[in-house]
């Protein structure tokens, strides 16, 4: 039995201005919550490919708990090869871990342009979704023939690929049109979606263009500094019409909320 995490509706409430409604816009968007933990130097982990804990007990509960209130989940390929993650949702109470089916449980969405990441039967993920404890992940892809065993593999369990849409005005780069995304994502059933990393897809979400369509941001941070060399979330620098320096980004409606040893930070992005 795997473990069980808690996390209750008054510890909750403190996030409840921050969690998913159904947009009202006629916009066909999924609600984005952005939301990782980071150390004291912005890193969410040690070094490239190191699964790093940075969450204590009680913001790792809230992590669940979140999970629970979306109908998806995102990392990019780096985080999936880094960390073998599970992306399912651990709280008591929800499908797989007291309850029949797979309610509260989140459908785990990888950004992998090349289709790089080989995962088997033994992969977190797919041991979740054999044991009826979280489902198959849905993988955006730019390769247009993933290989075999994966398009198999990955059938059985109920997850697939899925065509990436390339940014049209940076297709040398292959960098992901976040909008085509989260319409596909729409049209798939899924109206929201929390985006947990890593550091690349948080950095690619933040830049200007794509900056708005986040709806919340959640970050848990914990009272440590990695030090040099880890991955850090730091977006692209950015300018004004002048060519000075600007902040890349600035939350509003700002609320600070301390779990066991971290804070959480919830706001919005200022338009
Ligand atoms: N503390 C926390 O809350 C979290 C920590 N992490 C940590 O973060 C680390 C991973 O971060 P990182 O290495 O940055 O990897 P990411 O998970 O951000 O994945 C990076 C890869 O995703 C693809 N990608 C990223 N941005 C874009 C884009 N705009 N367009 C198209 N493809 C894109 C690229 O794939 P390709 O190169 O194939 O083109 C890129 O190499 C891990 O160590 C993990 O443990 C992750 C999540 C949360
Ligand atoms: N909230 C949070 N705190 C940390 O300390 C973390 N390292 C992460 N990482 C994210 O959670 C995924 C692992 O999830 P499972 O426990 O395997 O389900 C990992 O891949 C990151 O996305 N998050």
């Amino acid at each position: 039995m795997s473990e069980v995490l808690s996390f209750s509706e008054s510890e909750a409430r403190f996030l409840e201005t921050y969690l998913p409604i159904e947009k009202k816009d006629a916009s066909k968007l999924p609600f984005v919550t952005l939301t990782f933990a980071t150390s004291l130097d912005s890193s969410l982990a040690l070094a490239p490919g190191v699964r790093t804990q940075l969450s204590g007990a009680q913001s790792k509960a809230m992590t669940h708990y979140l999970r629970s209130r979306h109908d998806a989940i995102l990392i990019g390929v780096g985080t999936a090869i880094a960390d073998d993650p599970g992306l399912n949702c651990r709280i008591d109470g929800v499908g797989g871990y007291g309850s029949d089916g797979l309610d509260g449980q989140p459908r785990p969405i990888i950004i992998d342009p090349s289709a790089r990441w080989t995962f088997n039967e033994q992969s977190r993920i797919f041991t979740f979704a054999k044991e009826g404890r979280g489902r198959a992940p849905y993988i955006f892809t730019t390769n247009s023939s993933p290989p075999a065993e994966s398009v198999e593999l990955l059938q059985k369990y109920g997850g697939k690929y899925i065509p990436l849409k390339v940014d049209p005005t940076d297709v040398e780069h292959r960098r992901l049109d976040w909008k085509a995304l989260l319409e596909r994502l729409w049209q798939e059933g899924h109206h929201s979606v929390m985006v947990e990393g890593g550091a690349s897809i948080i950095n690619s979400l933040l830049e200007p263009q794509n900056q708005a369509l986040i709806d919340s941001v959640i970050i848990t941070i914990a009272p440590r500094w990695l030090g040099q060399g880890g991955v850090v979330v730091s977006p692209k620098r950015r300018t004004d019409q002048s060519g000075a320096v600007i902040p890349a980004s600035l939350l509003q409606q700002v609320r600070w909320h301390q779990l066991g040893e971290d804070v959480v930070l919830c706001g919005t992005i200022s338009p």
